[in-house]
């Protein structure tokens, strides 16, 4: 089962102390540090020339749409195929070295430059990669700076990324050029980002709307003083039928978070529903029984299907994310197994941030269900964090019931509490269902009840089904391209990888991208859903995509691949509307606090009280309280240490939410209402 390798990559200060691990993964059974990885795996961007840091010193350059033809300064020379290089009468010694350069060179420059121009500027700077590079890129400029009707620009913080103008794009109606800052690499700094409150589908002073004189569709840019333009190939296809076409005829795919206490047999039971669909091999279970045995530990036999690590075995909780996936009638469902233990909260809210339903298990056991639900246990935390992140379906398994002898009445008690309060927590009645079970002896899990003390009072559906009825969210395929970066990590060819889920639009093999905050173009060289390699991927999938273009130092857990034309808005500032649910000492004018966003963990505080408001109908209360207490519901500015990636929650709904979390405690949920121009 493939593991999520979030949890090693985020900085959990709040919680506990990790290592310096942010934004990179670590194989587990490598047991590499991210700095011993780095020393000792070729990497094909080090040491290569930041691309950013060369254009800081020249003149701007100006990109070629995709699928312009490379006016050669070099006539007579056509791509490496027909070069031949025994032609060259190269040794052996520098016909590696001249693969070297070549390989180097195309990292920077992609497919934009004929090979034999490649071939014949390396040779002739006795390969010199980065004076071969200069070469190029200055004749590239120069022939660039000779065409009519676009204007030469000077050095450049600024960047006009254009759609291609022959192509017709039916994913937005917005206009296509737009403005940005760049930073050069080199400095490692981000700042200057514009975010304005537009009223757009995107909220960025970086998109169209907020770049007047800047043009409509298809229209020149005109650069000013400090602008350099990139051309972006827009799509021709219709997204929904790209959709249609690719996905039409498979099952759903459904994201199904599983929450709950510690120990409330959560992995338990998706080991036993992957065991009795014969999705793991009889042979695997009985290692694991053998080896469980060994330890003292048999009863977790079937939650090591998800808890994969040594670590997670021996201490017999989950720590990390685990994820497996089975298909049910109409669905393939992917499960998101989160860990119950408080300490890993983070980790759940990595899970949950990808989820489209949650199943809620809860510990039937005398005082197990009470431990878990009133004496401070995770259950009503792991309910409020998946509703206050977008989740309103839920399931919620009723589990351990053997304890009890199949008890009526010890469901009803758990049932009528549990629905009180997930009522209150914005769950509707109707979206909420409990299906008794034990995950152990695998009652009423994939098939009906053949316990008869169960079967005295239980006639509903089996688990199976009720995740089968869930309704599979629409998948916003056309709006801009949005995916949150999970994690990130050296793939096994060039370039790098990043994980995470597709929020908005579709995200195809060859597809330029925007690495925001930073802002750095880089190029989508692979796509594989739940391991398999594939050409495109839509809003709701789950993806790893091998990036080429952009240096894996400059992209981190949290960031966001961004449409390059319409982008995701970037700030330090924003506007959100808090429901505060746990806070020791009220809330005042400049309390700090972590934000949680997808997968982003970062310092800031909240600067400003804006409004407090009913918490049922929504009316003002009062403006500018001193303070917020629990359950109040306020309108807040929030300041953040560095800029994010958010998206008004009306625009889209995903990037518009966020936790607050104060000492290992959430104390509040919010969505993002307005973005600031910082
Ligand atoms: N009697 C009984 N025991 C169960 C059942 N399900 C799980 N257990 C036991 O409960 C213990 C915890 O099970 P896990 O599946 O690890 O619980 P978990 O919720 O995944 O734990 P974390 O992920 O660490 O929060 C194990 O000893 C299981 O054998 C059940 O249906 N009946």
């Amino acid at each position: 089962m493939a593991r999520h390798r979030n949890v090693r990559n985020r900085s959990y200060s709040d919680d506990y102390d990790y290592d310096d691990l942010y934004g990179h993964s670590v194989e587990d059974e490598s047991c590499l540090s991210p700095s011993d990885t780095e020393q000792w795996m070729y990497d094909r961007s080090r040491n290569q020339q930041a691309i950013s840091a060369f254009l800081d010193s020249q003149n701007d350059i100006q990109e070629e749409a995709e699928d312009e033809v490379y006016d050669a300064s070099h006539p007579g020379l056509e791509r490496r195929d027909s070069v031949g290089l025994r032609s060259l009468n190269l040794s052996e010694d520098e016909e590696a070295r001249l693969m070297s350069c070549l390989d180097e060179l195309r990292n920077v420059l992609g497919d934009s430059v004929p090979d034999n121009v490649l071939i014949q500027s390396v040779i002739n700077h006795k390969f010199d990669f980065n004076k071969a590079l200069d070469e190029i890129l200055n004749n590239k400029q120069s022939k660039d700076c000779d065409r009519p009707k676009e204007e030469p620009v000077k050095p450049l913080p600024t960047v006009h990324i254009e759609a291609a103008k022959d192509l017709v794009s039916t994913t937005s109606k917005a206009p296509i050029v737009i403005s940005t800052n760049l930073e050069p690499k080199a400095k490692g700094v981000v700042k200057g980002f514009k975010v304005s409150s537009s009223d757009g589908s995107s909220s960025s002073s970086q998109t169209p709307r907020d770049q007047s004189p800047i043009a409509e569709r298809g229209s020149t840019p005109k650069p000013d003083d400090d602008t350099r333009i990139v051309k972006v190939k827009e799509s021709k296809v219709d997204p929904k039928k790209q959709y249609t076409d690719e996905r039409g005829s498979e099952k759903d795919h459904l994201y199904i978070v599983v929450i709950g206490h510690v120990d409330a047999g959560k992995s338990t039971l998706m080991g036993r529903i992957l065991c009795d669909l014969g999705e793991v091999s009889q042979r695997t279970l009985h290692k694991y029984e053998q080896e469980s045995k060994k330890i003292g530990k048999q009863s977790f036999m079937y939650a090591w299907v998800l808890d994969e690590t040594g670590e997670e075995r021996v201490r017999g909780i989950t720590m990390d994310v685990g994820r497996a996936q089975f298909e049910t009638k109409t669905k393939k469902v992917i499960i998101l197994d989160a860990p119950g233990h408080a300490d890993f909260i983070p980790n759940m809210i990595t899970g949950a941030g990808q989820a489209d339903v949650a199943l809620l298990v809860v510990d039937a056991t005398t005082g197990e269900f009470e431990s878990g639900f009133e004496l401070g246990g995770q259950t009503r935390e792991h309910a409020l964090l998946v509703r206050s992140l977008g989740v309103n379906q839920l399931a919620v398994a009723v589990n351990k019931l053997d304890t009890t002898n199949w008890s009526q009445e010890r469901f009803n008690e758990i049932t009528k509490k549990l629905k009180a309060f997930l009522k209150q927590a914005g769950f509707k009645d109707s979206d909420v269902t409990f299906v008794p079970c034990s995950g152990l002896t695998g009652e009423n899990l994939i098939k009906p009840p053949s316990e008869s003390e169960l079967l005295k009072w239980y006639n509903g559906p089996c688990l199976l089904d009720v995740i089968d009825n869930f309704n599979v969210p629409e998948r916003p395929v056309s709006k801009p391209l949005r995916m949150s970066i999970n994690d990130v990590f050296k793939g096994t060819g060039s370039g790098f990888c990043v994980a995470g889920r597709i929020e908005n639009g579709i995200l195809n093999k060859g597809d330029k991208v925007l690495v925001c905050p930073t802002k750095e173009m880089a190029e989508v060289r692979g796509l594989s859903i739940n391991d398999m390699s594939s050409n495109v991927a839509f809003a709701g999938d789950q993806v790893s995509v091998t990036l080429s273009g952009v240096d894996i130092q400059n992209v981190s857990v949290g960031y966001i691949l961004s449409d390059p034309v319409q982008q995701v808005p970037v700030t330090t500032r924003f506007e959100a509307r808090l429901v505060v649910f746990n806070v020791k000492v009220p809330i005042t004018k400049g309390f700090p606090v972590l934000i949680h966003h997808q997968s982003l963990v970062e310092s800031a505080n909240i600067v400003k009280l804006k409004a407090l408001l009913n918490k049922s109908t929504g009316e003002l209360v009062k403006k500018k309280p001193r303070c917020l207490g629990n359950n109040s519901v306020a309108v807040v500015d929030i300041e953040v240490c560095r800029p994010i990636c958010v998206e008004r929650y009306k625009d889209v709904k995903e990037l518009g939410r966020v936790m607050l979390r104060v000492s290992g405690v959430t104390i509040a949920a919010g969505l993002v209402t307005d973005i600031y121009n910082t």
